[in-house]
């Protein structure tokens, strides 16, 4: 469990990051939302103490993180940034093995780890363990620099901005897999976006940041159906309130029983990527499937009631 304890952090006048709390559970992902400038690089930055709070403190797992020494610190907690910060002369091997072998682990574990993560990945080890960043896409590059912030199973995994860079469609798949990959490892995210939209669709909790200040924290079902301040509200937006709660209902929540044509669908996408492929294919319903087994279909029309039962 990560506790913020009202962290405050002041660059002359300006209140970068005021009196923020908040606690975040073990295991699960809290993404903090805002415009430019609410202060939440800022509040990342004072968790694995590449900035000095002002006042105020962070305990992971009940420890001050006041009382380790910051490198030790970075050490334990991972840290992804937008443009991954690859090592360009460094193999992707030797790039997401980096922090375990500055903690000594012993080869054949570190060649494991790697590999393992690079499959997580859907990156074959044998293809890529060898090469050298400038040798892969922009979303590989990526998934590179969020495997090596995994790679030591840190107690906490900081991102800011991981997936700024990358054209809207790789997103998507980056955010799926790495909901994927936590939910494998079950580790413990703090994400910094000021996209609203990858806040909902990744968060177990959102933390919506406005001038310094934690305006609300809550599930994303919650900061749809309930904007505590009208700031919130126009971050979540009007428009597209309807699919965005859609975004959220695993399609588990609807299917039934019954046949229906084309690509079938995981029990565990959302209404929303139905409604997608209805409309796309022409379809009036979608088969669903859980791990290849069939389990019935989702219907158009059932999509449509639930739509009007959220809105
Ligand atoms: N080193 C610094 N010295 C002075 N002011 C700073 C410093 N770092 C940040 N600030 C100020 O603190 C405020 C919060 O900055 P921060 O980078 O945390 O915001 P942000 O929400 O991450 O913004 P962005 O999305 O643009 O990265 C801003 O007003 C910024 O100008």
């Amino acid at each position: 469990m990560i506790e913020i304890d009202s962290i405050t952090k002041t660059y002359g006048p300006t209140k970068a990051v005021d009196a923020v709390s908040m606690t975040v559970e073990t295991g699960t992902i809290t993404v903090i939302v805002g415009t430019s400038g609410s202060g939440k690089t800022t509040l990342l930055r004072m968790i694995n103490r590449l900035e000095e709070p002002t006042s105020g403190e962070v305990r992971i797992n009940g420890e001050s993180t006041l009382s380790v020494k910051p490198h030790i610190l970075r050490r334990r907690i991972g840290y992804a940034i937008q443009g991954h910060g690859l090592f360009p002369h460094h193999t992707v091997a030797r790039n997401i093995g980096a922090v375990p072998q500055l903690l000594n682990w012993p080869k054949d574990k570190i060649s494991a780890r790697v590999d393992q993560l690079l499959e997580l990945f859907s990156m074959d080890p044998a293809e890529f363990r060898d090469r050298y960043p400038a040798e892969l896409s922009g979303g590989q590059q990526q998934r590179v620099g969020v495997a090596r912030a995994l790679a030591s199973r840190p107690d906490l995994l900081l991102m800011d901005e991981p997936f700024g860079a990358l054209d809207p469609i790789i997103r998507t798949r980056a955010q799926e897999d790495l909901r994927h990959i936590q939910q494998r490892l079950g580790s413990t995210i703090m994400l910094v976006t000021h996209d609203m939209e990858e806040a909902i669709r990744l968060g177990d909790r959102v933390a919506v940041m406005d001038g310094g200040k934690l305006v609300q924290y809550a599930s994303p079902a919650e900061i749809i159906a309930r904007p505590a301040t009208d700031f919130v509200a126009d971050m979540v937006g009007d428009v597209e309130r309807p699919l965005r709660l859609l975004s959220l209902i695993p399609l588990s929540d609807i299917v039934e029983e019954g046949p229906a044509e084309g690509a079938p669908l995981s029990a565990d996408a959302s209404l929303r990527e139905a409604l997608s492929a209805c409309l796309w294919s022409g379809r009036s319903a979608v088969p669903i499937e859980r791990d290849g087994t069939p389990l019935g279909r989702v219907t158009f029309e059932a999509i449509r009631a639930r739509a009007e039962m959220q809105a």
